[in-house]
C-alpha cells in the first residue's frame, strides 16, 4: 500500500485527469461511491446521519456520499458550511445531480444552529476538509471543529481527519478527532506520524481507480509493509541447505554490567534462523550466555572494568555483524566500530552503545564496500542527527531519507511505526507492533532478528523489513493470545517467533 504527500496525491489526480480522460467528476463519484460502501460498515439504518461539506472537493465527496446513502435508504442530512457561490467545479457538479435526485441540503449559519441540529444525530461525516488544508482553521471550521468533537456521537472523516495536514512537517492547530477515517485511495504521511495518526482513530483506504503505476516507479517511494509482501518474499529454506547456508553470524556486545541484551539478541538470532552464531564479549559475560545461549560459540575478548576494550582475536569471516548492544558507552567504542566496520566483509548493523561509538565515525560509513545498518529509536536518532526527539518525530520520514543518503546507510528508526529507508531513499512504514513492546530488551531482540535476516538469501531491505514485521507481528500475535501489553517480555518475543513463522 503506497503511502502519499499531498502533492503526490494532486500530481497522480491530475495525471488521471488530464492524462488518462478519468475526468475530476468521474473521481469524485468513484471516491463517494467507495466512502460510502465503506461508511456502511461503520453504521446502521437506524443512525440519523449528518454530512458536514467543506467548499472545496473535500466536500464534493460529501455529496456524492449523501446522495449514495439516501438512495439506499439511510437518514442522512447534509449541512453544507460555505454559501453556495463559494462551492466551484466538481464539487459544485455534485451538489447539482445530488439537487437533481430531489435532494435538499441546509446553509450553515451559526454554531448555535449547527448544535441544534447535531444533538439529534448519532453520526457526523466529515467532508470539511481533506488535503487542501492550509495552516490554521479558519472562521467558521475553528467553532464547527470543537463543536463536532464535544458530540457523542461518532465521527467519520473522509480522506483525512479536517484541520491534519496530510504531510509531516506542518504545523496546524485543531483538527476533527475522528473515530474512524475512510482514506481516499493513498493513506497520507500524517496517518503514520505520532502527533498526527490518533486523529484517525481507526482507518481503511479505499479504492477509487487512480492509476497506481505512477507511484511505483518513484525512486522515493514509500509503502505500508505488509503480510503479503512477507509471504511473497520470505525466502523458503533449501531442504539440501546446511548451517552455513543459513548464515554465520556475529553478535558483539554486553558487558559486565548489562549481559542481558546481548543475549537477547543472540537468542532472537538463532530463532529467526541464523544457521551459526558467535558471541563475542567479556568473559564474566560468556560465563553467564553459556548456559541460556547453549547453541552460540564464544570469543572472549579483552576488556577493562568490564567492558569490550579491543576486538582482537576476532577472524572477520563472517555472513553478517551485529554490534553495541549492552556495550556500554566508553572511549575505546569508537575505535572498536571502526575496526569492525572496516574488517568485516559482510552486513554490519549498529543497534545502541554502538550508535554513540558511530557519531564520531559517521563521513567514513559511506565508503564500505558492504551494508551499514543502523536500528536507532528516536532518542538515539536525534543524537545522531543533532536535533531534538521533537524536531526528528516532526518529520521522521525527511530525516530518515536525509541521514540514509547522505551517509549511505540503512536506517530503521523504530517506533510505534517503525520506519526502514534505504541509501536510495525508498521507505516502508511498519503497522504491526505494539505498546506491549515499549520494555527494555525488545531493541535487542528486534536487532537479533534483523540479523538473521541479512544473512539469508534476500535483498537487505527485504530483510529489514521482513524482520520488523516478524518482530512486531509476534507482539500482536502474543497480546491477542496470551500475554498483555503490560506483562509482555522481549523474551517472550523470542520464544513467540514460532508461532509467527507458521503463520506465513
Ligand atoms: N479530483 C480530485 O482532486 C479528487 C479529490 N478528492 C477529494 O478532494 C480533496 C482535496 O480537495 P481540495 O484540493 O479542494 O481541498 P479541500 O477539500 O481540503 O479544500 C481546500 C479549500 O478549503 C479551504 N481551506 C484550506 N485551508 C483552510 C483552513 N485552514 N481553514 C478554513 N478553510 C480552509 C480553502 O478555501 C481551500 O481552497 C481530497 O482530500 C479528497 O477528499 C476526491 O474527490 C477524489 C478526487
Ligand atoms: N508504543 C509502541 N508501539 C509499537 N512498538 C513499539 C512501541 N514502543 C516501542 N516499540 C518497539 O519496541 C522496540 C524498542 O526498541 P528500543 O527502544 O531500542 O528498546 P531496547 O533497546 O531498550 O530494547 C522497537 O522495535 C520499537 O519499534
Ligand atoms: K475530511
Amino acid at each position: 500500500m503506497h503511502i502519499v504527500t499531498a502533492k503526490e496525491m494532486y500530481d497522480t489526480d491530475r495525471y488521471a485527469m488530464e492524462e488518462m480522460g478519468l475526468q475530476g467528476h468521474l473521481l469524485m463519484e468513484n471516491a463517494g461511491r467507495a466512502v460510502a460502501t465503506a461508511i456502511k460498515d461503520q453504521v446502521s439504518e437506524e443512525d440519523q446521519i449528518l454530512i458536514l461539506v467543506g467548499k472545496g472537493n473535500n466536500g464534493g465527496d460529501g455529496f456524492v456520499i449523501a446522495r449514495t446513502l439516501l438512495q439506499q435508504g439511510y437518514s442522512v442530512e447534509v449541512l453544507q458550511i460555505p454559501n453556495d457561490e463559494e462551492v466551484q467545479g466538481d464539487a459544485r457538479t455534485h451538489r447539482e445531480i445530488y439537487e437533481a435526485f430531489g435532494y435538499g441540503y441546509r446553509r450553515f449559519d451559526s454554531v448555535d444552529s449547527l448544535a441544534t441540529l447535531s444533538s439529534r444525530k448519532t453520526v457526523i461525516i466529515d467532508c470539511l476538509l481533506g488535503i487542501g488544508v492550509k495552516g490554521p482553521l479558519r472562521s467558521p471550521y475553528d467553532e464547527i471543529v470543537p463543536h463536532v468533537n464535544q458530540l457523542d456521537a461518532k465521527v467519520i472523516s473522509v480522506d483525512l481527519p479536517s484541520g491534519v495536514p496530510a504531510d509531516e512537517g506542518v504545523s496546524f492547530e485543531g483538527a476533527i478527532q475522528a473515530d474512524y477515517t475512510v482514506v481516499i485511495q493513498y493513506p497520507k504521511t500524517s496517518a503514520f506520524l505520532q502527533h498526527t495518526a490518533p486523529y484517525y482513530g481507526d482507518w481503511k483506504a479505499v479504492d477509487i481507480g487512480l492509476p497506481d503505476h505512477l507511484l511505483r516507479g518513484r525512486n522515493k517511494g514509500c509503502s505500508v509493509w505488509t503480510k503479503s509482501d512477507v509471504v511473497a518474499s520470505l525466502p523458503e529454506r533449501e531442504p539440501f541447505s546446511h548451517k552455513g547456508s543459513h548464515g554465520k553470524g556475529l553478535v558483539i556486545g554486553g558487558s559486565i554490567q548489562m549481559p542481558g541484551s546481548v543475549t537477547m539478541t543472540s537468542r532472537a538470532a538463532l530463532r529467526a534462523g541464523a544457521g551459526l552464531l558467535t558471541v563475542a564479549t567479556v568473559s564474566k559475560v560468556i560465563s553467564i550466555l553459556a548456559s541460556s545461549v547453549t547453541e552460540a560459540t564464544f570469543i572472549p575478548l579483552e576488556e577493562q572494568e568490564g567492558r569490550i576494550s579491543s576486538v582482537e582475536g576476532i577472524e572477520f569471516g563472517y555472513d553478517g555483524v551485529a554490534i553495541g548492544m549492552g556495550m556500554g558507552r566508553h572511549r575505546e567504542g569508537k575505535e572498536l566500530l571502526e575496526k569492525v566496520l572496516k574488517l568485516s566483509e559482510s552486513p554490519v548493523l549498529i543497534d545502541a552503545d554502538g550508535l554513540y561509538a558511530l557519531k564520531g565515525y559517521l563521513s567514513e560509513v559511506k565508503s564500505r564496500s558492504y551494508p551499514t545498518i543502523i536500528t536507532p529509536h528516536p532518542g538515539e536518532m536525534a543524537h545522531l542527527l543533532d536535533v531534538s526527539i521533537p524536531e526528528l518525530l516532526e518529520k521522521p520520514f525527511h530525516y530518515s531519507r536525509q541521514f540514509a543518503s547522505r551517509y549511505g546507510v540503512h536506517v530503521v528508526l523504530k517506533g510505534a511505526f517503525t520506519l526502514v529507508t534505504t541509501p536510495d531513499e525508498k521507505q516502508w512504514v511498519h503497522t504491526t507492533g505494539n505498546v506491549g513492546l515499549a520494555k527494555g530488551g525488545s531493541g535487542d531482540v528486534l536487532a537479533g532478528m534483523l540479523l538473521a535476516m541479512v544473512m539469508q538469501p534476500q535483498t537487505v531491505e527485504l530483510a529489514l523489513n521482513n524482520g520488523v514485521w516478524l518482530h512486531g507481528s509476534t507482539a500482536d500475535l502474543l497480546t491477542e493470545q496470551a500475554h498483555s501489553t503490560y506483562d509482555l517480555l522481549a523474551t517472550d518475543l523470542i520464544d513467540g517467533l514460532s508461532k509467527t513463522y507458521r503463520t506465513i
